[in-house]
């Protein structure tokens, strides 16, 4: 069978217990324009967006990811994905225009992964405020970037995504062979998705870009204004693995949003792909900062299109988290240097 022509990560719809207090993070924080709301959900999208919405914030009982959504290049591969699905084997359901609203006719699925994912095509334009600097704050956000998921087995998913015609840009790995993390892309960036080893399925961010890294240095100064530091998890910082500079939130329930410039065009085909150590300090924040905990072990759950929540499958392998911050002693910021040590302070 055929795959679906997937052009990019398109949207993300989110269950929020508090959609006024999600109002104030995703509108008055991050600036986001609310393209249209109804009783229980909110839709917005980023200043350089045409489409409808890039998320769907929705009224709900449990903090959950609802749909990640990719576009497809024509109503063609709506029909093919649909196609591509039920020969898979796994939950497909063709739902008509307006079902979101905004978005046309598409296909939703449970995918082999465990997420609820759904491909269209046709949506809504809108006016696109690329220009409309009178309406931009200081740190305003261009666009969707990349979902981050968290998966048991992050061969198997990669194996999945590149039956999708998805790439490696880069990956985490250790001498032993066990993958800690991948990232994948359709559109010409580093990432459309990312895959984190741990117990999943779950949703691990949603990333958005901005242009420069005063945008985001401007989000933390905003949250420091208004006393909600708190809500700054980690960073800001410089990606080692993408070398975007980033900004990691959480929103009021807890789910995590990530802000993220300047990583690097992916879009020759022979792009050639990255392969850090697991040992390297320098491999999440080209820095040498360590990683705080909740990074790696706090996520979102997703639900089944029936809107339960879905059980998770613990992660059989090694987990990142235990083998770079802890007795192993193999990490490093020179590969030259006989004594492998931690960076000073490290934590935990
Ligand atoms: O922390 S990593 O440098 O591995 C990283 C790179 C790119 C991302 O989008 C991310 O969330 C995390
Ligand atoms: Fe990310």
């Amino acid at each position: 069978m055929t795959p679906p022509d997937v052009i990019r990560c398109a949207y993300a719809e989110l269950v929020v217990t508090d959609l006024e207090a999600s109002r104030w993070f995703y509108t008055e924080l991050l600036g986001l324009v609310v393209t249209a709301e109804d009783e229980d959900a909110l839709y917005l999208r980023a200043f350089e967006e045409y489409l409808h919405h890039s998320l769907v914030l929705r009224k709900g009982s449990t903090p959950a990811l609802a749909r990640l959504a990719y576009r497809v290049r024509s109503p063609e591969e709506v029909d093919r994905a649909e196609a591509y699905y039920r020969g898979l084997g796994v939950r497909v359901e063709r739902v008509p225009a307006g079902t979101t609203r905004g978005i046309g006719e598409a296909v939703r699925i449970e995918d082999p992964l465990g997420f609820p994912v759904e491909f269209f095509y046709d949506a809504t334009h809108v006016e696109r405020f690329t220009q409309r600097y009178d309406l931009h704050g200081a740190g305003a956000i261009s666009r969707l970037d990349h979902f981050n998921v968290v998966v048991p087995d992050v061969p198997a998913a990669q194996h999945y995504y590149e039956g999708l015609g998805f790439k490696v840009s880069e990956d985490i790995e250790d001498t032993d062979g066990t993958v800690y993390a991948a990232w994948m892309y359709r559109k010409s960036t580093v990432h459309d998705i990312a895959l984190t080893g741990g117990d999943g399925p779950r949703l691990h961010h949603i990333a958005f870009a901005t242009h420069e890294r005063s945008q985001i240095l401007h989000l933390c100064d905003h949250l420091g204004a208004v006393r909600r530091s708190d809500q700054i998890e980690r960073g800001p910082g410089r990606h080692g693995v993408s070398n975007a500079f980033y900004l990691y939130l959480r929103d009021p329930d807890g789910h995590r949003i990530e802000i993220y410039t300047h990583d690097y065009y992916t879009g020759d085909p022979d792009n050639p792909t990255i392969t850090w150590d697991v040992h390297d300090n320098q491999r999440r924040d080209w820095w040498g900062n360590p990683v705080v905990p909740s990074w790696y072990a706090e996520a979102s759950p997703v639900l089944t299109l029936d809107g339960e929540v879905r059980d998770v499958r613990e992660r059989t392998e090694a987990r990142e988290s235990d083998v770079t911050i802890g007795a192993d002693g193999f990490s490093y910021t020179r590969t030259d240097e006989g004594e492998r040590g931690f960076k000073v302070g490290h934590q935990v």
